[in-house]
């Protein structure tokens, strides 16, 4: 077994970006600002926001947060979300979900320029993804494209089984590992809770993605020797050992499993911090696109 190290790979990415970083402002450029949004106290929630802001630090861009309490109505968080696209200041943003059960996730991701949607879920983006035009891949898909990539895994020709459809990870993942590209051509499988016979599709698997959220869900017995497995989930468990008082589980078994694949991506420290990068990435080319348009 070989680890594929998201931690490492996103540390060699963030320098990068901070390289690009340091000419974009070298030429008098400014630095690309990144904000994010978010609603409520959800403990999860806030140290991916923490991640974000200080991922923002190291590779030098601009960075705020934008807080509010969860009874926020969803009439105030549209119009701060109208604020943001109309501030030329700001390059991308997010806002971080899920958002409580009184607002309505689809209006606001559709509230959001899809130029500045760093995220990659705006239908329009979506929708690009789609027929293979240029455009923010979200960044959970997009982070495990780039560890494929960088980690020189051959992906053309494989049977790749996804096990989860959600329109932030399973989906899209599907048509990025489909598609025509150097990390692509696979014959994929998506399957879901009304999957039959899962534990047979998954043992077909070349490359197995995981992205279904309950902890240690897929066991050695699911996987094919030789595979690559992907662990996209991530849930707490409560461990009073631990000075946080929980400790990061995956979707995958990863002792038994890694006994049997020939790469695995651990959790922590696996699909989780590419995550992070791939906004950065997003914002990047966001602030790019936005100084050409400008120069012109
Ligand atoms: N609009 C929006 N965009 C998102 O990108 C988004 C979101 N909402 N909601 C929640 C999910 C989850 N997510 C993660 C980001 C970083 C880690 C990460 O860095 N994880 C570390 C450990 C983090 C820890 O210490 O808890 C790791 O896996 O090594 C994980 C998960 C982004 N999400």
């Amino acid at each position: 077994m070989q680890l594929i190290d998201g931690k490492a790979t996103s540390n060699a990415i963030k320098k990068e970006i901070a390289e690009e970083v340091r000419k974009l402002t070298a030429e008098g450029g400014k630095k690309p600002h990144l904000a994010a949004i978010l609603v409520g106290e959800d403990g999860a929630s806030r140290t991916y926001v923490n991640h974000k802001v200080k991922s923002c630090e190291q590779v030098g861009f601009t960075s705020s947060l934008y807080k509010f309490d969860a009874d926020i109505t969803e009439e105030d968080l549209l119009k701060t979300i109208k604020e943001l696209n109309n501030n030329d200041d700001i390059d991308g943003f997010i806002v971080q979900l899920p958002l409580p059960k009184h607002i309505n996730e689809t209006k606001v991701t559709e509230a959001i320029d899809p130029n500045k949607d760093v995220d990659g879920f705006h239908p329009t983006n979506l929708g690009k993804m789609m027929l293979g035009l240029p455009t923010f891949l979200p960044a959970t898909p997009y982070g495990i494209v780039q560890l494929l990539d960088r980690y020189g895994i051959e992906t053309s020709g494989k049977k790749c089984v996804i096990i989860g459809r959600s329109h932030i990870v399973g989906t899209p993942m599907s048509l990025l590992m489909s598609r025509n590209a150097k990390v692509g051509n696979c014959t994929v499988t998506l399957t879901h809770s009304r999957t039959q016979n899962l534990k047979e599709e998954c043992q077909q698997a070349d490359i197995l993605i995981v992205a279904l959220g309950r902890a240690e869900f897929v066991t050695a017995d699911m996987v094919k020797e030789g595979a690559v497995v992907v662990d996209v989930g991530i849930t707490r468990i409560d461990d009073p050992s631990k000075k946080s008082g929980f400790s990061l589980k995956g979707d995958v078994k990863f002792d038994e499993v890694a006994e049997k694949a020939s790469w695995i991506t651990p959790v922590p420290g696996g699909v989780g911090p590419m995550t992070v990068v791939s906004l950065l990435m997003n914002t990047l080319e966001a602030a790019r696109r936005k100084s050409v348009k400008e120069s012109v």
